[in-house]
């Protein structure tokens, strides 16, 4: 079986947020554990991955150093967080697999993203990144011309562009790698978003773009049977932080669109998950799951988390 497993930012930084080098490394370190026992299991897996507290915060360097240094788009950030991660997502697997006996060919890929230009995204930015302020030191920015959003319990988040995703542009050497047994990490970010233009030549755009929503994408651009997509609930619940709360096991999609129509889950959290699922399996992906760290394989299986299915029939395998 193919699986692409994306990684939140529950996966890529320590439990506040944090996202200092050391901390990226001991949460990856701990996220490749769950991915080792998907490659040790005999599964051919696609890792994609978040970046939005590396962007976020790598755009904060680039402004505090504008005086010094030439600062660079936040695209070109977008690219650079490919990266970092990257790098360090093939040093926690190597690891990981070594642990098990195994040694597998790994490659982390740069990857573009299609957008569209007119996209109202880049008029409404609706992307969180970077770290959380206080209302009174998110004001300030404000006040430099920032959009900045009231995020809940944790405070107020940078938000910025982000187009739908249209096209994974580098899909072909990404399946040439998984077809030739990689482990291939691809897609991270979301994709550096990117305008084609007429002529064919491509540029980046500032914007920064779902991951989940290019998950689905890429899921289908590289015949993935199965996207498993881990963050830090064991599941998608309905009146989530209600005493009705309820967790949803496995779920027909039309029946999960229903819900996501009624409201039930929140934008910018699990909303593009959700709808991320969704695309993927009504595009022709066999099952979808959303699920923590620790339970990908079992998730991939069909056995924990929210598993999402192309029909209720099917669901009862
Ligand atoms: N209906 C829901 N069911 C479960 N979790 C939800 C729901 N609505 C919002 N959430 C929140 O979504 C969060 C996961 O989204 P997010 O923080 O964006 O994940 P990641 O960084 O892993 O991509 C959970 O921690 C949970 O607080
Ligand atoms: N690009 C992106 O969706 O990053 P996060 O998952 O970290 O928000």
């Amino acid at each position: 079986m193919r699986v692409l497993v994306a990684l939140g930012g529950n996966a890529m930084t320590a439990a506040d947020g944090s996202a200092s080098p050391q901390a990226q490394i001991e949460a990856v370190r701990e996220a490749m554990e769950p991915v080792a026992d998907l490659v040790a299991s005999g599964h051919e897996v696609v890792l994609t991955h978040g970046n939005g507290p590396q962007v976020g915060n790598l755009l904060v360097k680039n402004e505090l150093a504008a005086a010094v240094v030439p600062p660079v788009p936040l695209d070109w950030c977008g690219a650079q967080t490919q990266a970092t991660i990257g790098f360090v997502v093939l040093n926690a697997l190597e690891v990981a697999l070594r642990r098990r006996g195994l040694r597998r060919p790994a490659a982390a890929l740069v990857t573009r993203t299609r957008v569209d230009g007119a996209d109202p995204g880049f008029t409404t930015p609706t992307k969180p990144i970077g770290r959380y302020l206080t209302v009174d030191e998110a004001q300030v920015l404000v006040g430099h011309g920032q959009t900045w959003q009231d995020r809940g319990e944790r405070g107020w988040r940078r938000v910025v562009a982000s187009p739908e995703p249209l096209e994974i542009l580098d899909a072909e050497p990404a399946r040439a790698l998984v077809d030739s047994g990689y482990v291939v990490v691809a897609g991270g970010g979301g994709g550096i978003p990117c305008i084609v233009e007429p002529d064919g030549s491509i540029r980046g755009v500032e914007a920064v773009i779902d991951k989940d929503l290019s998950a689905a994408l890429l899921g289908r651009a590289l015949q993935v049977d199965v996207l498993v997509i881990a963050t830090d609930v064991e599941a998608v619940a309905t009146g989530f932080g209600s005493p009705n709360q309820r967790s949803l096991g496995a779920v027909d999609v039309a029946e999960l669109r229903a819900l996501a129509e009624a409201g039930e889950f929140a934008s910018g959290s699990m909303g593009p998950k959700v709808e991320a699922v969704c695309r993927f399996v009504e595009s022709g992906g066999s099952r979808a799951a959303i699920c923590n760290l620790h339970q990908i394989a079992a998730a991939a299986a069909g056995e924990a988390g929210t598993v999402v299915q192309p029909t209720a029939a099917t669901s009862e395998e």
